[in-house]
This record gives C-alpha cells, sequence and structure tokens, in this order.
C-alpha cells in the first residue's frame, strides 16, 4: 500500500520558558494512499496540532512530514500553500465562509487562484458537488441563510472543490444534530470510497466508529490504535463498542 503521508519523530512546543511542553512530542504515523482514519485522545493531547502539523499549516519544531512524496519541512511557504490548496482539503467544525459572498462563490473561492478565466467551469464543478450533498437550491444564499448541517456540506464543496487527494477534518461534525452528522459522516465515506484520503480528529466514538483506523493519542503520542474493517454499512453499534472498549482500556 502506497502512503500518502508520513509523519516521523515530530516534535512541536508551545510556551516559553519552564511553562515551555512539547505538545507533540516525537509522534510517528503514517496514512495510506485512500485511507480513512480517526485520531481521537482527550483534549489538549494535541490532535489538532498533529493535523496542522501534517497539513504543513504549522511549522514543527523537529521531525519531518512527507506528503505524497514531498517533504514538507524543505519546502518555503508559497510552495506549501501551493501544495495544500491544490492536494488537500480541510473540514473544521464551523466552516469559515466569506459573509460578503453567497454559498456558491465561496465554494468556488479556492479555485479561483489558478483559473481565474475559468470561472464557468468551475461553477459547474461546484454545481455538481452541491447537487451531490443536496444543497443544490442554496447556491443563491448568504451564508446566514442556511442549517448549520447546510453550512457543513458547502464546506464539503469548498474542501472538494480542487480535487484534493487527502481531506483532513477536525471535528467535522462538532456542532451538528446526531441526523445531519451522519448524512455528513455519510458523505465523507463516500468521497473516501471513490479513493480519497480522510484524516477525521473526534471525540466522537460514532465518527471515529465509521473509519478503519483510529489512532489514540495522549500527551503528544500515539499510544495505541484499533483497526476496523472498511464501513459497509453494517454492525454500527458492534463498532461503537468496540471503539470505547479501547478508550476504556487505554484510560481516555
Ligand atoms: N498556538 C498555540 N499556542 C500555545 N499553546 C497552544 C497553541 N495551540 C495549541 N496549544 C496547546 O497545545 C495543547 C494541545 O492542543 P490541541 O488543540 O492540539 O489539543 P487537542 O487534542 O486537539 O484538544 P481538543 O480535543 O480540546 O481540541 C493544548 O494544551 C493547547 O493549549
Amino acid at each position: 500500500m502506497k502512503k500518502m503521508m508520513i509523519g516521523d519523530r515530530i516534535v512541536k512546543s508551545f510556551g516559553e520558558g519552564h511553562e515551555r511542553r512539547n505538545v507533540l512530542d516525537g509522534v510517528s504515523m503514517e496514512i495510506n494512499e485512500g485511507e480513512f482514519v480517526a485520531v481521537m485522545g482527550p483534549s489538549g493531547s494535541g490532535k489538532s496540532t498533529l493535523m496542522f502539523a501534517l497539513s504543513g499549516t504549522d511549522s514543527v519544531d523537529s521531525g519531518k512530514v512527507v506528503f505524497n512524496g514531498k517533504n514538507l519541512s524543505t519546502m518555503g511557504e508559497n510552495e506549501l500553500s501551493d501544495l495544500r490548496r491544490t492536494t488537500m482539503g480541510f473540514v473544521f467544525q464551523q466552516p469559515t465562509m466569506l459573509s460578503h459572498l453567497n454559498i456558491l462563490d465561496n465554494i468556488i473561492l479556492p479555485a479561483m487562484r489558478d483559473n481565474r478565466k475559468n470561472v464557468a467551469k468551475i461553477s459547474e464543478k461546484a454545481r455538481l458537488l452541491m447537487q451531490r450533498v443536496g444543497i443544490a437550491d442554496l447556491e443563491k444564499r448568504d451564508i446566514t441563510q442556511v442549517s448549520g448541517g447546510q453550512l457543513q456540506r458547502a464546506g464539503i464543496c469548498r474542501a472538494l472543490i480542487n480535487s484534493p487527494r487527502m481531506i483532513f477534518g477536525d471535528e467535522p461534525t462538532g456542532a451538528l444534530n446526531s441526523q445531519s452528522a451522519q448524512e455528513i459522516m455519510d458523505i465523507l465515506s463516500e468521497i473516501n470510497a471513490e479513493g480519497t484520503a480522510v484524516m477525521l480528529v473526534t471525540h466522537d466514538a460514532k465518527v471515529a466508529a465509521r473509519t478503519e483506523r483510529i489512532m489514540f493519542m495522549q500527551d503528544g503520542i500515539i499510544v495505541s490504535e484499533l483497526k476496523l474493517p472498511k464501513f459497509e454499512g453494517l454492525d454500527m453499534d458492534g463498532r461503537v463498542e468496540k471503539v470505547t472498549e479501547k478508550m476504556r482500556e487505554i484510560g481516555i
């Protein structure tokens, strides 16, 4: 299986003087092409920091991050931001959208930088994505005129507009009711089934149970891992039970 992402002994610290501490404490991990993984762990264990380090959003103090064969540590800021924009998609708990643009214009924004002349083509792609996630009729709405679940669907369309190799999600269902959360997980599973790697950071055993490998973090390292068969719509309760059992076992 080809590696999509390699994190090798990553150290990242925050704070000054005697307050300084390693939030990532030499953490190593790998994600295969097309894999669907989750990272769980107590609050403050370094999950989001790991996601920012792996995506090149934040620099690291030492260690190496290799994404799609490229060593991020040796790349300049412009090169890195181009790589992020063209090969990675990001979905956060609350999508940050521009309030003066409608839903469609927010979705196409990440694609406009390279393709200003191709607005029609990009808008067409955005419309197909919107149709796919069930918000086809909302393109002209302001971002304040849609529900949280609809806004998250728009956030997913935006994350997909440049056809990324990998999606990073930080609590993507954290602000949603359970019905919307399930629908967002269905969409992410579908995207993954088409070959896009997905890494989710989550506290929710139900979210993690949809993935095929869960890494458990504690104090800036991965302390344990749980593998599950690819989710095919069956035995959700059994999967959630396995996740919660593992959480109990390692005390998180
Ligand atoms: N920019 C920053 N400056 C200083 N400290 C930071 C910064 N970012 C994160 N931290 C600290 O690093 C630690 C890990 O934070 P991180 O957000 O990675 O944890 P997490 O596991 O994602 O937590 P949660 O589940 O609560 O989101 C926390 O103690 C946090 O306060």
